[in-house]
C-alpha cells in the first residue's frame, strides 16, 4: 500500500469519526483541561466580536450600503460562531496523543482489511486504580483477539505496558488499561502471610498491574505451569502447595530428583513420592478415593465436596497432587516394555483425575519445562484449565497457553514473571520454601 493510499484511508476514517468525536467531545475534556480553557476563550471572543461588531466593521462609513452590510454581517457572524464552535468540539473530542497512537498502531500493523488503524476516542486515569491509564479506541472492526495476539506490538505503539484489554459499550469500543513503559512490576515481591486468602479454596500467585492474581480450585480445579529452566516454576509451585497445606489440604508430591527441590520440612507435611513404583501406588489410591467420594456424593445428593462437607460435617480434605516435571512421568523415550506399561497406567490415572477431580476435591498442579507437545496428552492437558507460563520459547508457550505470547511478553532475563492464560502478566510472590 502506498503512502497516498494510507493518507486517503486515514482521511476517510477521520471523517467517519467526526460525528463520534463531536459526541464524545465534552467527555474527552475531562483529561485535557487546557481544552476547556480554549473553549472558554473562543466563546468569549465570539461574544465580544458580536457585541462590538459596529465598531469593528465601521458600518457607518458605508452610507446607503450600511443596512445591507449589517444584514450580511448579522447573518454571517452567527454562522461563523456556530461553525467555529463545531470545529472546536471536534478538536476537543480528539484526545491528546490520538494521532500518535493511531500512527503507531498503523506502523505496528494493527489495521483492518482496509488498512485502517483504530481511532483513539478518549484517554483518562482509571477511577479504581489511578496507576492505570484507560485508552478507549474505536477498533475499526479489528477483533479483540487480534489486539491480544499483537499485544506486544500494541505496547510498542502506545509506549506502555498493557494490564488488560476488553470490549466496552456493547462491543463498540475497546478499552486498553496500561501503565507507561517506564513503570513495571517489581522484580521481587516477597511472600507475606497476610496475603493468604481467607476464601475457600483460593490460592494466591502474585501481583499483576490490576492487583493480586488468584486461582480458586473449587472453580478451576487443575493448574498447568510452564517455563524454561530458571523461570521460577518451582518457587511458584511451592508457593501454591504451601497455601494448600495451610488451608488443610493433603499434598502429594512426585519428586524424582531425590527430594532436593523440597527441603526436609516438606517431607514431614506432605506425601513425598520418590520412585515411579510408589507413584503408581499413590495415584491408584487417589483414584480410589475419587471413586469412593463419587459414591458418597451420589448417596447424599451433594453436587460437590464443599456441599457434602457442609451437609454431613465429615470435613473431607482436598487432595492436591503436584509434580515439578510432568514430562518425566510420561515421556516413553528409551523405556522398556514394562516401563511403558507403567507410564501408560500413570497417564490414565492422571487423565481420570483431570477429568473428574473437581467435584470430589482432587486436584493436579503439574509443571513442565519441556517444549514437546506430545508429552502431555490432550485428555490431561485439555482439563488443566488454569495455565501459567513463565519465560519460555515460542514452542513451550504454544503448548502451555496455545499462543506464543509468553515468548513475546516475558523478558529473557525475567524470574518469577508469568503470563496467565487470560493474558494477565504477573510477578509471582517470592517464597523461599522453608516457612511451611
Ligand atoms: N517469584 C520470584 N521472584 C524473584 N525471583 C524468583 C522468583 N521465582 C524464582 N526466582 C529466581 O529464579 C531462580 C530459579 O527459580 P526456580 O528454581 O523456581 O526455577 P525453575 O523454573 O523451577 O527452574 P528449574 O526447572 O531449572 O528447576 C530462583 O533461584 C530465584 O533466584
Amino acid at each position: 500500500m502506498t503512502r497516498t493510499d494510507k493518507d486517503h484511508i486515514n482521511k476517510r476514517t477521520e471523517n467517519r469519526h467526526l460525528l463520534r468525536r463531536m459526541k464524545t467531545g465534552l467527555t474527552a475534556v475531562k483529561d485535557t483541561p487546557y481544552k476547556g480553557l480554549l473553549l472558554g476563550a473562543y466563546l468569549t471572543g465570539a461574544v465580544l466580536v458580536w457585541l462590538f461588531r459596529g465598531h469593528l466593521f465601521s458600518l457607518d462609513n458605508y452610507g446607503m450600503f450600511s443596512p445591507v452590510l449589517e444584514a450580511v454581517i448579522n447573518l454571517l457572524l452567527p454562522l461563523y460562531s456556530v461553525g467555529g464552535l463545531l470545529a472546536l468540539l471536534v478538536l476537543l473530542g480528539t484526545p491528546w496523543g490520538g494521532r500518535e497512537a493511531r500512527e503507531g498502531l498503523q506502523r505496528v500493523g494493527l489495521t483492518n482489511h482496509a488498512g485502517e488503524a483504530p481511532v483513539l476516542l478518549s484517554k483518562y486515569a482509571d477511577g479504581d486504580n489511578p496507576r492505570l491509564t484507560v485508552w478507549e479506541f474505536d477498533p475499526c472492526g479489528i477483533p479483540l483477539k487480534e489486539w491480544e495476539d499483537k499485544r506486544a506490538r500494541v505496547e510498542t505503539a502506545l509506549d506502555s505496558i498493557i494490564a488488560k484489554m476488553e470490549w466496552g459499550e456493547g462491543r463498540k469500543i475497546i478499552r486498553v488499561y496500561a501503565v507507561p513503559a517506564a513503570s513495571d512490576l517489581p522484580a521481587l515481591l516477597p511472600w507475606k502471610d497476610k496475603y493468604l486468602s481467607p476464601d475457600n479454596f483460593v490460592l494466591v500467585l502474585g501481583e499483576s498491574l490490576l492487583g493480586p492474581v488468584t486461582v480458586n480450585l473449587a472453580h478451576i480445579p487443575h493448574v498447568l505451569l510452564g517455563g524454561s529452566t530458571g523461570s521460577g516454576k518451582s518457587v511458584l509451585l511451592k508457593l501454591l502447595l504451601m497455601q494448600a497445606l495451610r488451608k488443610g489440604a493433603e499434598v502429594y508430591i512426585a519428586d524424582f530428583k531425590g527430594g532436593v527441590d523440597f527441603p526436609k520440612a516438606w517431607h514431614g507435611k506432605c506425601h513425598m513420592v520418590f520412585r515411579e513404583d510408589d507413584l503408581l501406588y499413590v495415584l491408584g489410591q487417589l483414584t480410589a478415593v475419587l471413586e469412593y467420594r463419587k459414591g458418597r456424593l451420589a448417596e447424599t445428593g451433594c453436587p460437590n465436596i464443599d456441599a457434602y462437607n457442609e451437609a454431613t460435617g465429615d470435613g473431607l480434605p482436598r487432595l492436591v497432587f503436584a509434580c515439578d516435571e510432568v514430562a518425566e512421568l510420561l515421556d516413553r523415550t528409551g523405556m522398556d516394555k514394562e516401563q511403558k506399561e507403567r507410564a501408560s497406567q500413570i497417564e490414565s490415572k492422571l487423565a481420570l483425575i483431570a477429568r473428574q477431580g473437581r467435584a470430589f476435591g482432587i486436584h493436579l498442579i503439574l509443571a513442565t519445562q519441556r517444549p514437546d507437545a506430545t508429552i502431555i496428552p490432550g485428555q490431561i492437558r485439555n482439563n488443566l484449565d488454569f495455565r501459567v507460563c513463565g519465560r519460555a520459547d515460542s514452542v513451550l508457550s504454544q503448548i502451555i497457553l496455545d499462543s506464543t505470547a509468553a515468548a513475546d511478553q516475558i523478558p529473557k532475563d525475567a524470574r518469577g514473571r508469568f503470563l496467565l492464560h487470560d493474558g494477565t502478566v504477573f510477578q509471582g510472590y517470592w517464597f523461599d520454601g522453608d516457612g511451611i
